[in-house]
């Protein structure tokens, strides 16, 4: 497996070649990750991709797993205001992760740092998904206990420019991608630069968002001039803010143990 420096990346692409490709905004200083490669890495140096994480094969019945067995919330759950007119989210969203059997605990992210926004109680891992965060699990040695589902049906579903609020997760732990169905472009936005790197997340891919990179860049899965099908994504994310049935918090250990991973003497039970 070859591993690419980000200055290695391919070439920079013109304002006026990238809105042609696709986008509304003047991005500037865009680099066009070079997609032969099959591990690459971005962003401050502690992100990467993996294109072919699974196998197009892999990835197809993946994907007819999720869709048996992933519900998505209606669109209307997640409401949000802009110059007093009601937008709906423009993706679907789903959440699961681990629930404690005994007490109902479960893992909290907390979305916006500032306003306390909650996303929705997880339900319990589906076959397929724990599945997914064990192999995760094994390539990565982080042990991930919440998981957002994001669909995007069309071209028009994305998500804007922002970087992941971390007040809710264990010290250094990165974000685990995968990503099933159509493809998409993804960019990276350097917050103090303003260079960007864009990639195309490929079906059956895995991309891994390290903390110094997203503390110093923002992310974003572009919206497309040009018609296409679905993409359903998985972001893992090792959560240590356990939020109880009676609404208390607690924090696990920096290790990352977990309610439910946790065996009364500490050591991590096997599943
Ligand atoms: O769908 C993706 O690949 C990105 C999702 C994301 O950035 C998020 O949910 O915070
Ligand atoms: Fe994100």
């Amino acid at each position: 497996m070859s591993e690419i420096a980000a200055k290695d990346i391919e070439k920079i692409v013109s304002t006026s070649q990238k809105r042609s490709l696709e986008t509304d905004e003047a991005d500037f200083k865009c680099k066009m990750l070079k997609h032969s490669d099959n591990h690459l890495l971005l962003g401050s140096g502690d992100s990467w991709y993996e294109r072919n994480f699974f196998t197009s094969n892999e990835a197809q019945s993946i994907l007819d797993e999720l869709n048996e067995q992933v519900e998505f919330l209606p669109r209307d759950t997640f409401k949000f205001k802009i110059f007093g007119q009601i937008n709906l989210l423009p993706r679907d969203k789903a959440f699961y992760g681990d629930v404690h059997e005994k007490d109902g605990s479960y893992p909290l992210y907390r979305y916006e740092a500032s306003k306390d926004a909650e996303y929705p109680q997880v339900k319990q891992w589906t076959p397929v998904l724990q599945r997914l965060r064990n192999i995760l699990l094994e390539k990565t040695g982080q042990r991930c206990n919440h998981l957002v589902v994001n669909q995007y049906r069309n071209n028009n579903d994305h998500i804007g420019y922002h970087v992941d609020k971390t007040r809710d997760f264990v010290q250094n732990a990165s974000v685990l991608t995968l990503s099933f169905g159509e493809k998409r472009l993804f960019r990276l936005k350097n917050i103090r630069t303003k260079e960007i790197q864009e990639l195309r997340l490929d079906s059956g891919s895995l991309f891994v968002l390290g903390p110094k990179t997203n503390s110093e860049w923002k992310h974003s899965i572009i919206k497309s001039g040009k018609l296409c099908g679905r993409r359903v994504s998985l972001t893992y994310r090792t959560i240590k803010t356990i939020k109880h049935k009676d609404g208390t918090l607690t924090e696990t250990d920096s290790k990352g143990h977990l309610t439910d991973g946790t065996s009364e003497d500490g050591k991590v039970k096997e599943e």
